[in-house]
């Protein structure tokens, strides 16, 4: 069992190859004693072969295999069970491509001190996005638009998926409930963590766009996140009306 104070940092990956071994590298040189879960949907490119090697090679490296490509938010879901089960005190979200920058990691941790869960946010002073194509840049803010109008919550970034969780919070959230399967699963949980009367706090990033492989960003995640985002904002409205 860990200690309450441990951290690890849970990477999914999907055709990783190229990026896996500098992020995993990375993290292990920011925060020293963090851990790092990597959840491989069985990638056709081997990311889950190299994931063993890099977790054969250092103790504080874990895999968890998947058998099929089953979505963020599904690999996430089982990522956070393995990571509660052993007592880790704060679980991290990190895309395996380099877009979040693990030297940023200790100033969520620090933030974490004071919050029940901490976003890093691209779009609040501060944050930042470098190399990412125009039209990235104004789906995530149209989307962070949206989200906010729909749903009537203060976050400036709920789709960003570099966060740090402590683990009391995600012991609150129902987990079982959660059938967001792509990146809706973002806005799910910081949804679900507000509505708890948990404290959410945003903390500047910069993310940078990858350098190696391709996003899994699809019409489908688009139209899953639109629908799923909607229904909550209804859900929530007729709600408040019945009170
Ligand atoms: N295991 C697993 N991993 C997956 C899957 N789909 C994506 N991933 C992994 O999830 C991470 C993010 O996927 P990308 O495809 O690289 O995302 P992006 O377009 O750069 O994502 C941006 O938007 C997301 C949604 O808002 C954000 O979550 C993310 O932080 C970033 O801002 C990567 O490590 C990728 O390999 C899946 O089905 N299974």
């Amino acid at each position: 069992m860990n200690s309450p104070d441990s951290v690890i940092v849970i990477i999914p990956t999907f055709n990783e190859r190229e990026n896996l071994a500098l992020v995993v590298t990375r993290v292990r040189a920011a925060v020293p004693s963090a851990h790092v879960l990597v959840v491989d949907d069985n990638s056709p490119d081997g990311t889950g072969e190299l994931a063993d090697e890099l977790a054969a090679a250092d103790e504080r490296v874990h895999v968890l295999h998947r058998t099929s490509k089953d979505g963020l938010g599904a690999a996430y879901l089982a990522g956070f069970s393995w990571a509660l089960a052993r007592g880790f005190g704060a679980v991290v979200e990190m895309d395996a491509d380099g877009s979040h920058q693990p030297e940023q990691l200790p100033a969520l941790l620090e933030a974490l001190g004071r919050a029940d869960l901490v976003i890093g946010a691209r779009w609040i002073p501060g944050g930042r996005v470098e190399n990412w194509p125009r039209h990235r840049e104004a789906l995530s803010r149209g989307a962070n638009i949206y989200t906010r109008l729909m749903l009537g919550i203060p976050l400036h970034d709920a789709t960003g998926g570099y966060r740090a969780f402590r683990r009391e919070t995600l012991e609150k959230l129902d987990l079982q409930d959660v059938d967001s399967r792509g990146y809706c699963f973002q806005v799910d949980l910081a949804l679900r963590t507000l509505r708890a009367g948990l404290r959410v706090a945003e903390v500047p990033i910069t993310f940078v766009e990858r350098m190696h492989g391709s996003s899994k960003m699809s019409q489908g995640v688009i139209l899953e996140s639109m629908v799923k985002v909607a229904r909550w904002g209804v859900r929530d409205r007729l709600a408040a009306l019945r009170r």
